[in-house]
């Protein structure tokens, strides 16, 4: 057999008194696809940013087709064909492709004969690997899908060998996911080593050949996919038997909590994004909408939680009209809102994780309510909901951007729903969050909607809409076009869900 692509031989790095990878040996064999699954926190982007000469090593040693290196920087691991696709894409908004893609690269001269040659390199790449996108457009007005093929190309123009993939699909309509499986198994068709990181077994079930899984700090296993399977693997990373579907007995709903009433939302340009929405959510029941992402279903959120005021209809919250109430009194009627995309709208990133506690309920009276925090009621309320969602580690002074991406998604959590709401706008809430958390945070929900709140959940997993809804609405094109029981066959409600199927649009 050759050699490995990368082979990791000892590595260690540590973050203070946290050891984010621990004495890590890993193989990756040339042309193949290669998961790397674990827990919220386990290592995995730190050992990927080591890779790429974002972080270096304490300890231990990288090879790359067999030979040590080591990788100072980002551009010495692109001297080694080594490529990374970034969770956060890193591409200048507005640029072209084309410009993007040249960027950094020989002095980086955008104009000239360099621009030619670059243009016609660009076109082979795209060509051999199926990655078509349109040089001259501006890469901010691309939708995220083609963003992300940029990011490829960008890796493949500089000689990429092997790519490092961190949550590709986060990010993607199921569409744009299947196309970039397609394009991930041409690149190891074509001889392309590549590294995929994510928290979905069924992605690693469907296109890896290997799967090595990490468990704090250290990797714990190493399997062939098609010699294991979802549980299996759920088991390896939790350290223990993981529920991938949380049972939940029938709802009993009360009286009725939110109501939507015609409601419309028309932007500035005067595009449509929400025609006639109207539906109820009552007490003690969830009530999923499930929806390819962008068809309307971030600005409902968005106009119930008092973001944005709709251009027509009302929202009324226990019988009352609260239409245009802004966000803080919107929380003061006891509704509470975990917000889609947490590096936006739900957190500070470079504030500690008890300021982005207190974020939004500065006035409550267990802060003090005054002009004075009470630091000390902030501090054991933030440990408190660090133990209840199991947050790790659970320092309260760590700033909020040094979390991995789940336990940034609890540290929110937790913050909505311990303030005991009446209504629950929840976004995403386990977008980049592991199995054992999914569980964990899906039981909450429940419990919560067995307490009698009124749960309103936004998802693009039709999985996670279909375990914890009492009832599916339909979005496509900035209407419901449709109800159905959350155990309606997965391709029926995927056609309502495309606009082809549905009962009233
Ligand atoms: N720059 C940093 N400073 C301090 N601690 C850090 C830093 N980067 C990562 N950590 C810590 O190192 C550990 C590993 O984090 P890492 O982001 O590698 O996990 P992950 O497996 O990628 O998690 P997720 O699946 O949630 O993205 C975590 O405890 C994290 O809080």
């Amino acid at each position: 057999m050759s050699q490995p692509a990368i082979e990791l031989v000892g590595v260690e790095k540590s973050f203070g008194p946290v050891r984010a990878n621990r004495d890590i040996h890993l193989k990756v064999e040339k042309g193949t696809i290669h998961g790397i699954i674990g827990e919220n926190g386990a290592g995995k982007s730190t050992l990927m940013s080591i890779l790429y000469g974002f972080y270096q090593a304490d300890s231990g040693q990288i090879l790359v087709n067999g030979r040590e290196v080591k990788i100072r920087d980002s551009q010495a691991a692109i001297g080694l064909g080594i490529g990374m696709v970034h969770q956060h894409f890193m591409l200048v908004e507005p640029f072209t492709v084309l410009e993007n893609v040249m960027l950094g690269v020989e002095g980086g001269a955008l104009l000239g004969p360099g621009r030619r040659a670059a243009r016609a390199e660009l076109r082979r790449l795209e060509e051999e690997y199926d990655l078509r996108v349109d040089p001259d457009a501006v890469v901010g007005e691309l939708p995220v899908g083609l963003q992300q093929r940029v990011e490829i190309l960008k890796a493949l123009y500089r000689g990429a060998e092997v790519l490092i993939l961190d949550e590709p699909t986060g990010v993607l309509t199921p569409d744009e996911a299947d196309h970039l499986f397609r394009i991930l198994a041409r690149l190891r068709a074509e001889g392309k080593t590549i590294l995929l990181i994510t928290h979905k077994l069924r992605e690693i079930m469907a296109i890896t050949d290997t799967v090595s899984v990490m468990r704090q700090g250290e990797m714990v296993a190493s399997r062939r996919t098609a010699e294991t399977g979802v549980e299996e693997l759920a088991e390896l990373m939790v350290g223990r038997r993981v529920l991938l579907r949380v049972e939940k007995g029938a709802a009993a709903p009360g009286a009725v909590r939110l109501a939507v009433e015609d409601v419309g939302l028309v932007d500035a340009r005067g595009v449509s994004l929400l025609g006639s929405v109207s539906f109820e959510v009552r007490a003690g029941e969830i009530v999923g909408i499930a929806g390819v992402s962008g068809n309307g279903q971030s600005e409902l959120l968005e106009v119930i939680s008092g973001i944005r005021s709709p251009t027509r209809g009302r929202v009324m919250l226990a019988g009352a009209d609260a239409t245009g109430r802004d966000p803080a009194r919107m929380r003061d009627s006891r509704l509470a809102h975990v917000p889609e995309d947490r590096h936006r709208a739900g957190l500070v990133t470079r504030f500690e994780a008890r300021e982005n506690v207190m974020l939004g309920y500065q006035r409550a009276p267990e802060y003090g309510a005054g002009a004075l925090i009470d630091r000390a009621a902030l501090l054991s309320i933030t440990r408190q909901h660090m133990e209840d969602f199991d947050v790790r580690p659970p320092d309260p002074y760590l700033k909020a951007a040094n979390f991995s991406g789940g336990n940034q998604q609890k540290i929110v959590l937790a913050r909505e729903i311990e303030r005991d709401p009446d209504v629950l706008l929840v976004g995403q809430p386990t977008r980049g969050v592991d199995v054992g958390a999914i569980e964990a945070i899906h039981r909450r929900l429940i419990a919560l909607r067995d307490a009698g709140k009124a749960i309103l959940l936004v998802s693009v997993e039709l999985d996670e809409i279909r375990a914890l809804s009492d009832r599916v609405l339909v979005m496509c094109g900035g209407a419901i076009v449709g109800e159905v029981s959350p155990d309606a066959p997965e391709g029926e409600i995927g056609l309502m869900m495309s606009g082809v199927a549905g009962d009233a649009a």
